[in-house]
């Protein structure tokens, strides 16, 4: 599949597969694609060539209903948080599964939240249970980055897609974080597929590693079978 934004290739040619169950990195440096490889896997950018299936099915085939359950199974935590400001950190969290509630309750749940014993349980996994009435642009970056990983296990989606979750986290945060992604894909025997900048966290926390350059598929290895500093290099030699 290739993907093009006016005369520029983001993803260039890219056939990719990945399973139930696999833990895949996608590396590469500043431009390479990842996150337009993400948006592809969510149904967000359709292919300018050649074709994407998401759990079995092709979202641009989709409208209305069907597409919205596809959606409801797809779970993203997008680079640049898109938090809406006003809002208070439960509707944020509630976000994840307003495609699965009828739509009186989704609306009424913004007057009065529904669901909220779960918001907090997954808060509480985030450590930020006592901020689920807080507004969200009250939040620090790193506080909005949990939030949006709160709303994917509010979600509970088959297909977890995170774009550097962790880039505001600390060290220990960082750790939690990407375990809590991990066990949410896994407990739904569904994958998770994450763009990190860290080649270390990589190799640790993903059994398989994809290397985008400009636009290619230029790496697609067992992350056993991979060094951290290779794939440090592998960060150099893309730039
Ligand atoms: N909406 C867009 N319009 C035009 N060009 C775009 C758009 N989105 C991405 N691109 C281009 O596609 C290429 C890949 O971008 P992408 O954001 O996927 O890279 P990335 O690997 O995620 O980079 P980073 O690590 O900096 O986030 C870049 O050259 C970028 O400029």
């Amino acid at each position: 599949m290739t993907v093009r934004f006016g005369t520029a290739t983001a993803l260039d040619s890219v056939d990719l597969t990945v399973g139930p169950g696999e833990r895949v990195a996608v590396v590469g440096a500043s431009g390479a694609g990842k996150s337009t490889l993400l948006a592809v896997a969510n149904g967000a950018v359709p292919p300018s060539a050649g074709s994407v299936e998401v759990l079995g099915q092709d979202p641009a085939a989709l409208r209305g209903r069907d597409l919205r359950r596809l959606r409801a199974r797809v779970g993203t935590v997008h680079q640049h948080l898109e938090l809406a400001g006003p809002l208070r950190v439960v509707h944020e969290a509630n976000a994840g599964r307003l495609g699965s509630w009828p739509a009186a309750r989704a609306a009424w749940s913004l007057v009065r939240p529904q669901g909220v014993p779960e918001v907090v349980a997954a808060l509480e996994q985030v450590g930020l249970a006592d901020r689920v009435f807080d507004r969200t642009d009250a939040l620090s970056g790193g506080q909005r980055q949990r939030v949006a990983v709160a709303r994917l296990l509010v979600q509970r989606p088959d297909l977890v897609l995170a774009d550097e979750p962790a880039s505001a986290l600390d060290p220990v945060l960082t750790e939690r974080v990407l375990d809590l992604l991990a066990g949410l894909a896994s407990s739904r025997g569904g994958a998770l597929v994450v763009a990190l900048h860290d080649p270390a966290l990589a190799l640790r926390r993903c059994d398989r590693v994809v290397g985008l350059a400009a636009g290619r598929l230029v790496l697609d290895a067992p992350a056993a079978a991979l060094s951290a500093a290779e794939l440090a290099a592998f960060y150099g030699a893309a730039a």
